[in-house]
């Protein structure tokens, strides 16, 4: 492609809502344009992009077996009510209504959609098992889209769904999806690693995340440093293994604690640990309240919470929530003493002596409370976020925990859409069952951002080849010497020839802004032609993932390029 002729409306300034680097760089590299909140134009060079990531999840999920197809992106609203979607989702299912003043909503999702799909038509178990797929256009109202693609409202998925006789060849459905994804992001040169994951309202019995390893991460990763567990902080597993703290207990007693609101403020007030306070939390789940403890120096994981009560939902309550079930303690000064509410506790509760806990009072705790003497639980449970340096209950080793990416998520999903939609299969004894499903996505839009910020310096974006726009940037360095342009000119269609998305930087700029220009757009290859080139007969070749620059042979060119372009992939 020629410069001159081509479209990459390049930015010297990034504008300020830009936060992460991904976002930044694809602006300053003409790559996007943002239409609206969470909204964006994919200009050419972001295109192209998306596109090298498309075809490289078509081929594997082609390859394994996966049928493709394309659904519609506005879904009738009967659809998710025969699901129970319709009512479930609240604002971020954009709903929209026909002339006929009928109600859709634009596609967050496809269950629906393609179930209704197999329904039609496949009636027997030797139609199965099958999995389609489709690469298509999303929306989900976010309420607070942010960092360009990597958290857009429309947003480009790969969603792909199978259905299985059974559970055992529903397993066999999801490990070829599994493995499909592990060819994928590794062709598209991408670290990454599986972590077990939540199943999220959408149920299903287990789920798998893919996760991009990058600090700018919106997601938490644990994982233990012997290598045999990993899972999203939302699922990561606690051990029950805590020892009880030997102290001798002591009598309890009322404490005046003003203003202390925060554990950190209390320890402080008191002059004790943070470890010794209980942190006593009202959580709303689905309507219903209930008390959760955990010890001072954990978070509680409400993901844990709502997956304990196989609920939709788990928040904490409302401040009047939380004045209703403690008779009026504002936050900060709750404890499991006196409600009328259940209680339930994180194992590491149990082995606590001597706490300190909330009154239910303003301005009041009370000190050396003791399980059993003051307060009493309901059950013992996993109930709170690992933490680094926790025992892996899987292989002993430590917990590490990093930020990651999620880039793709996969469903086994049971009969949630089969059963509610009567997706049925006659077996051979011409029974009708239930098709068991899986549901397995890839965010398109998001794989190229999250490449971004995997490969990218203070100068810009270092493109893996695999997903590179174009692959080589050829520079004239004096536009104006014939000679020189006579020879860039040989070069481009030399390496055009070959199969390569090549572009010609034939602009007349001076050599500086062409170079920053395809350092910012991140060329794998730069190749830069000169007088030099016309009196000594070299070209130079500059590889931007190292920096290095080599002097080449004129006539060598095309087959050194080749030869660092195959290392590079
Ligand atoms: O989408 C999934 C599960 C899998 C992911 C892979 C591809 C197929 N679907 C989960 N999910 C997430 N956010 C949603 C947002 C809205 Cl507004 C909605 F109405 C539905 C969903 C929803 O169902
Ligand atoms: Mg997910």
């Amino acid at each position: 492609m020629r410069l001159t002729k081509y479209f990459i409306p390049t930015l010297r300034e990034i504008p300020a809502e830009a936060e992460v680097v991904s976002h930044k760089a694809m602006l300053r590299a003409g790559m996007i344009k943002k239409l609206a909140s969470g909204i964006y134009d994919y200009l050419p060079l972001g295109l192209k992009a998306i596109r090298k990531a498309e075809n490289i999840i078509r081929k594997n999920m082609d390859s394994s077996g996966a049928i493709e197809i394309l659904m519609p992106s506005v879904q009738p609203a009967e659809m998710w009510e025969e699901s129970g979607r319709w009512s479930y989702y609240g604002k971020e299912l954009l709903r929209i209504k026909d002339r006929h003043d009928r109600n859709f909503c634009f596609g967050p999702t496809h269950e629906e959609v393609t179930t209704d799909i197999v329904r039609s038509f496949i009636t027997s178990y030797k139609q199965l098992p099958i999995n389609l797929y489709q690469i298509q256009t999303k929306f989900r109202d976010e309420v607070r889209p942010r960092f360009g693609l990597m958290r857009g409202r429309e947003f480009i998925m790969k969603d792909a769904y199978s259905f299985d006789v059974d559970d055992a060849g529903a397993n066999v459905s999801y490990g070829k999806m599994r493995d499909a994804y592990r060819r994928i992001f590794d062709d598209c040169g991408l670290r990454y690693t599986m972590v077990e994951a939540d199943s999220g309202a959408i149920g299903g019995s287990y789920s798998h995340e893919f996760m991009v390893l990058a600090d700018t991460g919106e997601d938490s990763v644990i994982s233990s440093d012997r290598g045999g567990y990993a899972a999203n902080l939302e699922k990561a597993v606690c051990a029950d293994n805590w020892e009880e703290w030997n102290e001798v207990v002591l009598p309890a007693e009322e404490k005046e604690t003003p203003n202390t609101r925060t554990v950190e403020e209390l320890a402080a007030f008191l002059g004790v640990p943070v470890i010794k306070i209980l942190k006593a939390m009202i959580v709303n789940v689905d309507g219903r309240f209930y008390c959760f403890l955990v010890r001072g120096d954990h978070e509680l994981n409400l993901a844990k919470v709502k997956n304990f009560f196989g609920a939709p939902s788990a928040e904490l309550a409302s401040y009047d929530d939380i004045a209703e079930q403690t008779g009026g303690a504002p936050a900060g000064f709750i404890g499991p003493a006196g409600l009328k509410i259940e209680i339930y506790a994180d194992y590491a509760v149990r082995a606590m002596k001597n706490v300190v806990m909330g009154a239910n009072i303003k301005d009041l705790h009370i000190i050396n409370a003791n399980l059993g003497r003051d307060f009493e639980v309901k059950a013992f449970g996993d109930y709170r976020n690992a933490i680094e340096g926790d025992t892996c209950p899987a292989d002993g080793g430590k917990y590490v925990l990093t930020r990651g990416i999620e880039v793709g998520h996969i469903f086994k999903l049971g009969t949630k859409y089969s059963e509610s939609m009567n997706a049925v299969y006659l077996d051979r004894e011409g029974k009708r069952n239930p098709m068991i499903m899986g549901c397995y996505g890839i965010g398109v839009t998001r794989v190229v951002a999250a490449s971004i910020e995997q490969n990218h310096d203070e100068k810009g974006i270092i493109w893996p080849v695999q997903l590179a726009p174009f692959e080589v940037v050829i520079v004239s360095l004096n536009p104006n010497e014939q000679a020189v342009a006579d020879l860039s000119e040989t070069i481009y269609k030399e390496l055009s020839g070959l199969g390569l998305d090549v572009m010609y930087d034939d602009r007349d700029e001076r050599a500086g802004v062409k170079f920053t220009d395809a350092e910012l757009v991140g060329y794998p290859v730069r190749v830069a032609i000169g007088k030099k080139s016309l009196s000594e007969g070299n070209v130079e070749v500059t590889v931007r993932r190292t920096g290095e620059t080599v002097a080449v042979k004129k006539e060598d060119c095309i087959s050194t390029v080749m030869e660092i372009l195959e290392k590079l992939r």
